[in-house]
């Protein structure tokens, strides 16, 4: 299994009261596969996604990832983890606005191990011809797409998506998922995403509904939906 997260638990303290976000939660999900978590606003997608991501820590439970413990390294090891194993795309983008397309990847490949060439992930995402722009010359869509490029240019064994379009309209929010789906088949990069839209469920392999910090259902497809046949 590529990815194990058992009994995992997380509280935040809200004045004198615990918020417990994460009550337990289990999942697991093969390499190369897709993995979508839906859930309402407010149930511990996010929160789950960046424990997962080494991001944040766990209060108890674990999360195995290729072999290791990520709930177990040290911070150290962490960063390591989260440098040359783990890529993120965020519903808003973050890239450096007074660096171009090229540089705002190049910043990402420099401290990565085995980093892609800018190149080839400009191809991936269809952004050759945008390498020297900067951010603020391109649609929101076209900036997705960079985040896209850099958050794959480190040839990541696991890519996390928190909302990948949920700044986009209908049209650019499809044209991303496919996106998804042919790094996903190109470099065999498992991906898990986090997201509210159910249509988007049937491009997963396994689908997990959070509800208030739990799991309440597990689904596996056996036949996977192409992204641009999906419909909301
Ligand atoms: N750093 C934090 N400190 C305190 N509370 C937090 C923190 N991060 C998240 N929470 C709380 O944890 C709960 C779950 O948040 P989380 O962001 O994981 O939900 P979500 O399902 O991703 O929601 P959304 O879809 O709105 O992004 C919320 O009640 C939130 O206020």
């Amino acid at each position: 299994m590529f990815i194990t997260v058992e009994n995992l638990k997380k509280s935040y303290l809200m004045g004198e009261s615990k918020n417990e976000v994460l009550k337990g939660v289990s999942l697991t999900l093969e390499k190369g596969e897709i993995g979508v978590i839906l859930g309402p606003s407010g149930s511990g997608k996010s929160t789950l996604m960046n424990i997962i991501g080494g991001v944040d820590h766990a209060d108890s439970g674990s999360v195995h990832v290729d072999g290791v413990e990520i709930t177990a390294l040290d911070d150290d090891a962490l960063t390591d983890y989260r440098r040359n194993s783990v890529g993120f795309v965020f519903q808003f983008y973050n890239l450096i606005p007074n660096l171009t397309v090229a540089e705002n990847i190049e910043v990402v490949s420099n401290i990565s191990k085995s980093a892609l060439n800018t190149d080839t992930v400009l191809e991936a995402v269809g952004l050759e011809e945008k390498k020297r722009s900067f951010p603020k010359q391109l649609s929101g869509g076209e900036q997705q797409r960079v985040s896209i490029a850099r958050a794959i240019v480190k040839n990541p064994k696991l890519l996390l998506c928190d909302e990948p379009t949920g700044a986009l309209d209908y049209e650019t929010a499809r044209g991303m998922l496919s996106l998804l789906q042919k790094i996903n088949s190109d470099f065999g990069t498992t991906i898990l995403m986090v997201t509210h839209n159910t249509a988007i469920s049937g491009m997963a392999n396994k689908v997990y509904k959070l509800r208030d910090g739990e799991i309440v259902e597990t689904i596996r497809h056996d036949e996977t939906v192409a992204a641009e046949r999906i419909e909301w």
